[in-house]
């Protein structure tokens, strides 16, 4: 999707919480493309994904979908019959701005894109789902009653892919990772005041969680595997196998 050039932190002002509101909605693809690494290839292999994993008769869910860019990629990987994608977002602009963009593409796959949250919809009879950069905006106390019914609401052999941004535990490895993903900021061409506002926006909104904290919640909420398939710097893409 073509979008405008994200210039959203580049001038000095006293700077507020983040918000997926218009603002962001008319930068969004610029935004997340310069600001995580890896994102299109995540998005080549929820295609890849899809094609695998979603079976006939059954719902795949994009949770937090923003633009619907993951409902997008999935859909061109399904090849089966009767098969529904639900693409949930809390943010009215997102969902109004995914719906266009949605129109205008025709395919057999049905996209019902929700506004609501996450926490509270009912997830059945799933073959796959998707939070793409979505669990680190939930409240930390809230993730494992999420990721708890998604197990719930899956079928047996249905996949989940979470992807993220991380911490590490060890400090000297987060401070590295962390130098890095600035490197790869700068090189996309955000300046040290983008930088800084947009990570003082995101430290109240984004709290991200270990590796080992998804591997212990993917597994208390019954996943008996799980692995990291993407990882760079601070972000990783993870796979759970009911
Ligand atoms: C980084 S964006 C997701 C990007 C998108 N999945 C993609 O692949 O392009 C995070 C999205 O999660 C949504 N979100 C955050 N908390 C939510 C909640 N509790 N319920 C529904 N959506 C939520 C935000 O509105 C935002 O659009
Ligand atoms: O950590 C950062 O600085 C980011 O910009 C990350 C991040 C994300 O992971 O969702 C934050 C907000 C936008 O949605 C795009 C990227």
């Amino acid at each position: 999707m073509s979008s405008k050039h994200d210039q959203i932190f580049s001038q000095p002002h006293q700077v507020s919480d983040f918000r997926f509101d218009e603002k962001v909605v008319a930068v969004f693809p610029d935004m997340i493309s310069r600001s995580v690494p890896g994102y299109a290839e995540i998005l080549n292999t929820l295609s890849l994904l899809s094609s695998r994993f979603v079976c006939a008769n059954s719902n795949v869910y994009d949770l937090g979908c923003s633009l619907g860019a993951a409902s997008l990629a999935m859909r061109r990987g399904i090849k089966q019959d009767e098969v529904k994608i639900v693409a949930i977002d809390n943010s009215e602009a997102m969902i109004t701005r995914a719906s266009e963009h949605l129109d205008a593409f025709v395919s057999d796959v049905p996209v019902e894109l929700h506004c609501a949250d996450i926490r509270e919809v009912e997830i059945s009879n799933a073959s796959m789902v998707v939070l793409n950069f979505t669990m680190q905006f939930l409240a930390p106390a809230d993730r494992d009653a999420l990721v708890a019914k998604i197990y719930q609401g899956m079928k047996p052999g249905g996949l989940l892919v979470v992807s993220e941004k991380l911490n590490y535990s060890q400090p000297k490895i987060h401070q590295l990772l962390d130098d890095l993903y600035l490197d790869f900021k700068r090189g996309n061409g955000y300046s040290e005041l983008e930088i800084s506002q947009k990570r003082t926006a995101l430290e109240n909104v984004m709290k991200p969680d270990t590796l080992e904290d998804h591997q212990a919640r993917f597994a208390r909420a019954g996943f008996e595997e799980s692995e990291v398939w993407y990882q760079c710097y601070r972000f990783a893409s993870m796979i759970a196998v009911k």
